[in-house]
């Protein structure tokens, strides 16, 4: 069998605890992702993609249930190692771009390599290899407003892909823009995942975006289900 990268078992999460308005989301999801694997996330809205999102990052906890990252159960990890591994083995990637306004395309993925430990010039050169990557190298010196939604989504991708992660996780990648640049962009994210081989849990509305993807999973009254 393929290594595999993430592995969610048995997962629950709920809010609101012992209150009246309390909701459980998650009831006993499972996800596994193997090496190299890019699976779509679909789900109505609500169902509770993103909570599955930021427990599969180590944002969040479960209230019971086990989430392994390369085979390690992270639920048993200090605070301190589960941020050690969020930020050296997981890129995120939201609707919004998130990017530092005050600093430029390059700078913006720069920051989070200087943040690991690595140094300004490998930092630099490996900001510029993504950005030519997703082919928006020309505007490595632009800061954030002076890019189009497209070209501010790939430059949040590269971020995401900054520390060499090896696992993805993206929440409507592309669901901010219009259906033609959605496409191209969608095309770009996919070729940087492939490129690098690295596992990717990639939750979209759009069937078509899916269906490029090696899998199709839902979730549906708080579990995974293959679709
Ligand atoms: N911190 C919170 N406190 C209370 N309820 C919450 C909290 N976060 C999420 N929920 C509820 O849990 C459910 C799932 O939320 P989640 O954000 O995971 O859904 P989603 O599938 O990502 O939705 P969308 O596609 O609309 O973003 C929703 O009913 C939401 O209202």
């Amino acid at each position: 069998m393929s290594e595999l990268v993430l592995q969610i078992d048995g997962v629950t999460k709920g809010y609101n605890h012992g209150k009246p308005n309390q909701v459980t989301v998650l009831q006993g999801a499972d996800l596994s992702v193997a090496k190299g694997e890019v699976v779509a996330l679909v789900a109505p809205s609500g169902a509770g993609k993103s909570t599955l999102l930021h427990i599969a990052g180590l944002l969040d906890t479960p209230d019971a249930g086990q989430v392994r990252i390369g085979g390690e159960d992270m639920t048993k990890l200090s605070d301190r190692k589960r941020t050690a591994i969020r930020r050296g083995e997981v890129g995120f990637i939201y609707q919004f771009h998130h990017l530092l306004p005050e600093f430029t395309a390059l700078e913006n993925i720069i920051l989070p390599q200087r943040a690991n430990g690595v140094g300004v010039s490998e930092a630099t050169k490996r900001a510029q290899s993504l950005l030519d990557q997703v082919g928006v190298g020309d505007r490595a010196e632009h800061r954030p407003a002076a890019l189009s939604g497209g070209e501010q989504q790939r430059v949040a991708f590269c971020r995401a892909l900054a520390n060499a992660p090896r696992l993805l996780l993206a929440d409507e990648p592309t669901g901010n823009l219009d259906p033609a640049t959605s496409d191209r962009v969608f095309s770009a994210l996919m070729e940087l995942v492939r490129g690098t081989g690295l596992s990717a849990v990639i939750a979209t509305h759009n069937l078509e975006l899916a269906s490029r993807m090696d899998r199709i999973v839902r979730l549906e009254n708080g579990k995974v289900i293959a679709a």
